[in-house]
């Protein structure tokens, strides 16, 4: 195992301390979110009983594979705690997330949590978000007219940059599990989140984007120095 995924996995051990039977569990998407699901399918296997909502296919499989039961927001409507990773945080617990295009998912998933609790590498901590291109969710309908909005809205936020819509390795776009493109947007550097978000939120164009405002409750982060929590855990 790499020294970041040595790190990955402690944090995610540090979350699994917060996991009691009988919860409700929303599971989170990449490589960080991974470890977590990994050992709880550990614990599983051993008889603990919790019910999981993937935040994506994959996240769906691997916890299929690991027989962890899982359930949809349909049933539950409500859950205990969300384990995720991110893309970067900063020092108010505010995200960038959907590196991994699962950002529409965990997004309703977190926000049907009482508590949203974010695992990491200390590598993902920023004074500022922006450094991570943030990924903006869109339709695909009038993809070009999307983009132009998004870009004069953003200048407006003090966030300015090249939005690239988001290949695979074929050069075809990518499509996220919700069957949307997703725009990436190096703006290096986001001054205003939330007047951002609300911009961005209010492009009809735009599904969804990778700014998580006011959900995590904490960021639990694996360094060299050992793992910090930044917020609360109770
Ligand atoms: O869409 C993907 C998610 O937001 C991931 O949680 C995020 O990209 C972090 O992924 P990783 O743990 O692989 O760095």
């Amino acid at each position: 195992m790499s020294n970041a995924d040595e790190l990955k996995r402690q944090a995610a051990a540090k979350a699994l301390e917060l996991v009691e039977p009988g919860m409700r569990l929303g599971l989170g998407t990449g490589s960080t979110a991974t470890h977590f699901v990994a050992l709880l399918g550990e614990r599983v296997a051993q008889g603990l009983q919790v019910i999981g909502v993937p935040t994506s296919e994959r996240t769906r499989a691997q916890a299929e594979s690991l027989a962890i039961p899982l359930a949809d927001l349909d049933t539950l409507q409500t859950l205990d705690l969300t384990v995720d990773g991110t893309d970067e945080f900063d020092p108010a617990l505010r995200l960038i997330k959907g590196g991994g295009g699962a950002l529409l998912r965990e997004k309703i998933v977190a926000a049907a949590s009482n508590r949203m609790v974010v695992i990491t590498d200390s590598s993902k901590a920023v004074q500022t978000l922006g450094k991570f291109p943030l990924p903006v969710e869109v339709n695909r309908f009038g993809v070009e007219a999307t983009r132009h909005l998004i870009a004069r809205e953003s200048a407006l936020a003090g966030s300015s940059g090249e939005i690239r819509l988001r290949k695979e390795a074929s050069g075809a776009p990518f499509v996220t599990d919700g069957g949307h493109y997703i725009f990436d947007c190096a703006f290096g550097i986001i001054p205003a989140p939330e007047d951002l978000a609300a911009r961005l939120t209010a492009i009809p164009g735009v599904v969804e984007h990778g700014l998580f405002l006011g959900l995590a409750s904490a960021v639990i982060s694996a360094g060299a120095q050992g793992v910090t929590v930044y917020g609360s855990l109770v």
